[in-house]
């Protein structure tokens, strides 16, 4: 550190906290350590007395830790995401806008490891709400190497716009094609059918088509691929996704050419959940849970389905890791550990 007439020290970097002292009013930091000294503040540090002052001077190749937040800030943030004003060499990183939050881990984990550079941040894979805090990154030193901030550069530098980004979701015309010959008979009432509606909505998506038809794998089938002939986008088919002999859906799923990409997910409740795509449609078959448990493995598929992403075998297989609810009794999902990866 150095010492310098306060006078000449516009642009400086304070070295300690400075206090003031106001008798019976205001005793406290006047200014923090790492400011960087404004032309306005020389009259406020001239009057609680600060003729001289210590500051630490940048060499050629450091950076002070606000700007360098804000420049890591600009190398980290992708699509739909923006960054706070620094403060003591931290910045909030947010979403712009309701979507699917994506983190590349290792990405993250890389620039984590060199050190002196702290970027925390939520799980990917789940929804985010607009101007919501998505993480956080701090500069540990006061002053930071440019080596450093170029490191982190290199890293991200063949994934632009890629560690941590919001996509948006997309609405899909939805059809919903409720199995059960109790509830066709009309011996029940569909129960299940609204479940479903209501999670769509939270998409502000159409319901273009809903049909109940019987346990029966042609009429099933045919109503499949009447949901694709009017247009639907996504098409989700409730209940008979076990294994008794009255279970026909998987096989009518199956029936219509649609390539299936798991059925069964390593998620409880949600276990006999199937995903299919018949042709880019995609198709998921809903097993009973999902009508009478809060959350569920579609809860945690849907959103990345809505986001347009095309679900593969291993996305599916990933959930084993935190795929266990321990149904709370007030559900935080998804700010809890269920279905992140
Ligand atoms: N041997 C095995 N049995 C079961 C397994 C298993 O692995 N091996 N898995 C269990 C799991 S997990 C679930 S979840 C359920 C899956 O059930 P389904 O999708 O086959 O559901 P259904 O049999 O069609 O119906 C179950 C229950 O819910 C009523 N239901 C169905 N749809 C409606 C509706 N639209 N409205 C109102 N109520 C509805 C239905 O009447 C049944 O009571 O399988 C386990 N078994
Ligand atoms: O499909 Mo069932 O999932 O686990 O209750």
């Amino acid at each position: 550190m150095k010492i310098i007439p306060t006078t000449e020290a516009i642009g400086k970097v304070i070295g300690h906290d400075l206090t003031e002292i106001t008798p019976g009013e205001f005793k406290g930091v006047a200014f923090k350590k790492g400011h960087i000294i404004t032309k306005e503040d020389i009259d406020h540090l001239l009057r609680i007395g600060k003729e001289n002052i210590y500051v630490i001077e940048l060499k050629e190749n450091e950076v002070h830790e606000d700007d360098a937040a804000i420049i890591l800030g600009n190398l980290i943030c992708g699509n739909g995401t923006y960054y706070t004003e620094p403060s003591e060499g931290k910045i909030n990183i947010k979403a712009k806008y309701r979507g699917l939050l994506k983190i590349e881990n290792h990405l993250l984990d890389d620039v984590n490891d060199l050190g002196d550079i702290c970027l925390a941040t939520l799980h990917g894979n789940r929804i985010v709400e607009k101007n919501g805090l998505i993480g956080g990154c701090r500069v540990i030193p006061l002053i930071i190497s440019k080596e450093k901030i170029n490191e982190v550069q290199k890293i991200l530098s063949t994934y632009p716009n890629f560690m941590l980004q919001v996509k948006p979701f997309k609405p899909l015309k939805t059809a919903i094609i409720v199995t059960g010959s109790e509830v066709y008979k009309g011996i029940i009432n569909d129960k299940f059918g609204p479940v479903v509606h209501e999670k769509v909505n939270n998409f502000n998506s159409e319901i273009i088509m809903k049909k109940i038809v019987p346990d029966d794998i042609i009429t099933i089938k045919d109503a499949i691929i009447e949901a694709k002939t009017v247009g639907a986008e996504l098409i989700i088919v409730t209940g008979g996704m076990s294994v008794d002999p009255d279970d026909k859906t998987p096989g009518a799923i199956k029936s219509t050419g649609a390539e299936i990409i798991a059925y069964g997910t390593p998620v409880l409740p949600g276990s006999m959940l199937l995903v299919a795509y018949l042709d880019d449609i995609p198709i998921m078959g809903l097993p009973g849970c999902v009508m009478f448990s809060h959350t569920t493995a579609f809860d945690i598929l849907l959103p990345r389905v809505f986001a347009g992403e095309k679900i593969k075998r291993r996305d599916i297989t990933k959930l084993g890791y935190g795929g266990l609810c321990l149904k709370c009794e007030t559900c935080s999902f998804p700010d809890c550990h269920f279905g992140k990866i």
